[in-house]
């Protein structure tokens, strides 16, 4: 039997009451993502910031022209589609499309920017949250300012080597490639899970110095490798994209970390919570991993404001724990020496 397409896989899949309304908003971002592949491939857009570099989105980041041109090109693609508010990385506040929509969409329409220029993959994260009908009457705010266990459908595209779209609807995290030949998207991948041991990690080394005891200590043991207390050697990654690192820890396991530093502004890292952590979280959790903001289950987090940020750490399940274990067991951290450099606590 041949791979369902993408259209197949969403008429049968999702959640009742919302799978129809699901379908036509998830075939609007897959055209949309077809659209800013293509102008991406073209070469023509994004490799200098948009106007003059003063230009700046909600969270203080240069805008980029790829930045606004996928946020325009994703927006206009909603436009006969059942979304109540759209909120964007792009736009400090949502924007109303259908009174009658039942669904609040939460994006970052390019993520990666740094990378555009590199022609290193980047990517656009979404998020599908439930809209009450009286959200349409009450301030726009309130329906984004859910947990993320509340989401609906979660997912990102990845404009690499390959055009990839990898979703869950709340029923495990499928992975569909897009064919030029059949001119739409095809399941590759079905209920993947991530390996539950590894050998990888991802942070930003850069930033050693500005980290907390715990952090430094985690990636100290790891660096340390066979001589160290987890007695086995660890590779490292930084692509500085999100979606390709959530890509390569969903297929070879893994894990990543961008925590909360002693930087201005970076006291809950750089990542926000509502479009980037936790469509990211469902879809790890889905696929057997774990997701958390070092300590906390990311998806169990009740957002205070549209575009907070949270630490963020993802990936193989008893690695995330490990994170977890160096932030809450600080004690078992302070009696540590090089004498004690092999003790149980830390060791596997
Ligand atoms: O440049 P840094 O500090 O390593 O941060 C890299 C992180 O920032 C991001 O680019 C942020 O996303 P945006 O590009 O959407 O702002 C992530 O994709 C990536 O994980
Ligand atoms: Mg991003
Ligand atoms: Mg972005």
């Amino acid at each position: 039997m041949s791979a369902p397409s993408l259209e197949a896989f969403l008429a049968s899949h999702g959640r009742a009451g919302y799978r129809s309304d699901v379908l036509s908003i998830l075939a609007a971002l897959a055209s949309a993502a077809l659209k800013v592949n293509n102008s991406i491939r073209s070469g023509k857009l994004g490799t200098a910031p948009c106007g003059s570099p003063e230009i700046r989105n909600a969270d203080g980041d240069i805008q980029k022209d790829l930045d606004i041109h996928a946020d325009e090109t994703f927006l206009k693609s909603l436009h006969n589609v059942p979304v109540l508010y759209v909120l964007s990385e792009e736009r400090s506040a949502p924007v109303m499309l259908d009174p009658n929509g039942r669904i609040a969409l939460a994006i970052d329409p390019l993520d990666g920017s740094s990378n555009i220029e590199a022609n290193v993959s980047i990517g656009t994260i979404f998020s599908l949250l439930p809209a009450t009908a009286a959200a349409a009457s009450a301030p726009p705010e309130g329906v984004f300012l859910q947990p993320g266990s509340a989401q609906l459908a979660a997912g990102f595209f990845v404009y690499g080597p390959q055009l990839l779209l990898v979703l869950t609807l709340g029923k495990g995290t499928h992975i569909f490639l897009f064919s030029p030949q059949l001119g739409t998207f095809v399941q590759t991948h079905e209920s993947i899970r991530i390996a539950e041991r590894t050998n990888e990690f991802a942070i930003n080394t850069s930033n050693y110095r500005h980290w907390d005891e715990a952090v430094r200590l985690y990636v100290d043991d790891c660096l340390k490798g066979e001589d160290g207390p987890r007695g086995r050697n660890f590779n490292m990654r930084w692509i500085a994209s999100l979606v390709a690192e959530a890509y390569r820890v969903l297929i070879r396991g893994g894990v990543f970390l961008y925590p909360g530093d002693a930087r201005a502004g970076y006291g809950n890292g750089r990542l926000r919570l509502v479009y980037e952590a936790n469509p990211i979280a469902m879809l790890v959790e889905q696929a057997g991993g774990c997701a958390t903001d070092t300590v906390n289950r990311i998806l169990d987090i009740t957002p205070a404001t549209l575009h907070q940020r949270v630490p963020l750490v993802f990936g193989s399940a008893r690695e995330v724990e490990r994170v977890g274990r160096y932030h809450t067991e600080p004690s078992a951290i302070a009696e540590r020496s090089p004498l004690f450099g092999n003790r149980g606590l830390f060791r596997a």
